[in-house]
């Protein structure tokens, strides 16, 4: 089925360096593949290490001039990047939808979020203060002053391809850094047509460059930027073992980072919880992205005297979840990235039955006239689920909810921080006792209290433990672009 598009142009097929549209330069080229139908529809570059180098001898010669330019202008930029996203919010959600597979609304709302930082940091773009330090002497005048790091290195993931590339891109110029980035090999045209969005905006020659490269190819391309002590950031959005091993290889040119990896999410409802709200609250959290979310409950823990009117709620609700591909506008759970994706699913849900758990809803595969396609998964509930199984330890990244019971609160604090994941916790709860110490206990980066839907552009994004460091969105997520100078003067 072709892609139909208002702005055809939108859908590129070549890298962007140095203000240049052009193909990798050993002529590879990588398919890029619908997950509804596990077929192709379109082609980019296989890039390499040359294509890499390329792109970071462009942002390193733009470096000086971006930074002298004067952060209003940055921040012009920015809104007017702003205004050709939501311009072309419907262009896009249509490439997200195709390549990644979530719903057409949902990738509306992707673009709309995507968006939320670009003008956000378009906002903080002229906010970088520094600070003039209390001199001991009238003749020593002392300041601290922000300056951009200098070049940076962007590696996103593949389930949010608008809204990962755009908070990190955002940031980076309105700090006065200039870009070379690589979107997953999964979902390169969203990337791309922002870049095409930031060209029309006004992009100056080789402020942002974006190489598109195969699973194969990403780490040619990326030991080229991690070795190059030109590039002098790497804000990395994806698994733990990726962003560790990122960490260990930039030390030689002893890089900042920014790591937004992986997570393993509690979710828990007390006794005294709003058993409806905290239905809803779940169904948001998990089910975005056919749970394919950082942040999206893992595990689902559940007090005892009201686990079976929770369970009893949500598998209704679970139930009624339309699966389908991002053509049908009805669908709610799109196809799963790929069949490894939905493999990790399958073997999860086994292994949890094979252990003792009991599904109440889905479970399986789903594959008929309606879902064509081999990457669909039903919206599985599991019951009697515990600490042993797969689906508890690793991120399952799909649409399954393991439900556990549980008694008492320090043993489930104890439960939900019993992983080497720190990225976000969800809990239910009306009393205020009970919400400050569980607030206070609970370690992660993020933590929803009655709330399931979270993210936010003004909101400090980020984990701890092995879910990364570093923040994105909010003032704090410039910081990670700039850093001091202490300047001091006697006159
Ligand atoms: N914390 C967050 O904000 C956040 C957001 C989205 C996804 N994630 C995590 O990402 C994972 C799923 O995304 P994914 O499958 O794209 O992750 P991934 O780590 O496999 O890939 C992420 C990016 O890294 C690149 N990459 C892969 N191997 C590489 C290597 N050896 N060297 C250099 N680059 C390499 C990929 O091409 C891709 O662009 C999940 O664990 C999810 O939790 C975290
Ligand atoms: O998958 C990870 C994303 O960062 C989640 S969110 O869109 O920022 O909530």
């Amino acid at each position: 089925m072709s892609l139909t598009l208002n702005r055809p142009d939108l859908l590129r097929a070549q890298n962007f360096i140095d203000a240049r549209w052009r193909d990798g330069l050993d002529g590879r080229v990588l398919a890029v593949s619908d997950p509804a139908l596990d077929l192709d529809f379109a082609r980019v570059p296989d890039s390499g290490a040359a294509d890499a180098r390329a792109a970071v001898d462009a942002a390193f010669a733009a470096g000086p001039a971006w930074r002298a330019l004067a952060p209003r202008e940055r921040s012009r930029l920015l809104r007017h990047w702003h205004d050709l996203i939501m311009a072309n919010q419907e262009d896009l959600a249509r490439l997200i939808s195709r390549e990644q597979g979530k719903p057409l609304a949902e990738g509306r709302g992707e673009v709309a979020y995507a968006a939320s930082y670009v003008e956000w940091f378009a906002e903080e773009a002229v906010r970088m203060h520094g600070d003039q330090i209390p001199s001991p002497s009238p003749r020593r005048r002392m300041l601290a002053v922000k300056e951009p790091v200098g070049v940076v290195a962007a590696i996103t993931p593949w389930n949010f391809p608008a809204a990962m590339i755009a908070r990190k891109i955002a940031p980076a110029l309105a700090a006065g850094c200039t870009v070379v980035a690589k979107p997953a090999e999964d979902t390169p045209l969203t990337s791309l047509a922002l870049i095409k969005l930031l060209e029309e905006a006004g992009l100056p020659h080789g402020v942002v460059n974006l190489v598109t490269a195969s699973r194969g190819r990403a780490a040619e391309v990326v030991d080229e930027w991690l070795a190059d002590p030109r590039v002098r950031k790497i804000t990395f959005t994806g698994s733990t073992p990726v962003g560790k091993h990122l960490a260990r290889e930039s030390a030689g040119t002893l890089k900042r980072l920014s790591l937004e990896l992986g997570g393993n999410a509690p979710f828990i409802v007390f006794e005294d919880a709003d058993l409806d709200a905290a239905v809803e609250g779940l169904m948001a959290a998990k089910f975005r992205n056919g749970g394919q979310t950082c942040v999206c409950p893992n595990r689902v823990y559940v007090h005892d005297r009201v686990h079976d009117a929770f369970v009893g709620r949500l598998c209704a609700r679970v139930a009624a979840l339309r699966v389908g591909p991002a053509s049908d506008p009805a669908s709610q759970i799109g196809p799963m990235i790929n069949g490894r994706a939905v493999d990790k699913i399958e073997r999860h849900v086994q292994d949890a039955q094979a252990r003792g758990a009991r599904v109440m809803v889905g479970g399986d595969r789903v594959r008929d006239e309606d879902r064509p396609g081999p990457n669909y998964f039903a919206p599985t509930v599991l019951v009697d689920v515990d600490g042993t199984m797969a689906c508890t330890v690793e991120e399952t990244f799909g649409p399954v909810v393991p439900v556990t019971r549980f008694r008492d609160e320090t043993a489930v604090v104890a439960l939900a921080n019993d992983t080497p994941f720190g990225l976000a916790a969800y809990f239910y709860s009306r009393d205020p006792a009970r919400i400050r110490r569980v607030s206070d206990a609970l370690e992660s980066g993020i933590v929803g209290v009655n709330a399931g839907a979270i993210a936010s552009e003004s909101a400090p994004f980020g984990g701890i433990k092995d879910s990364g460091y570093g923040r994105e969105g909010s003032r704090q997520g410039l910081e990670d672009y700039l850093q001091f100078k202490y300047v001091c003067e006697d006159v």
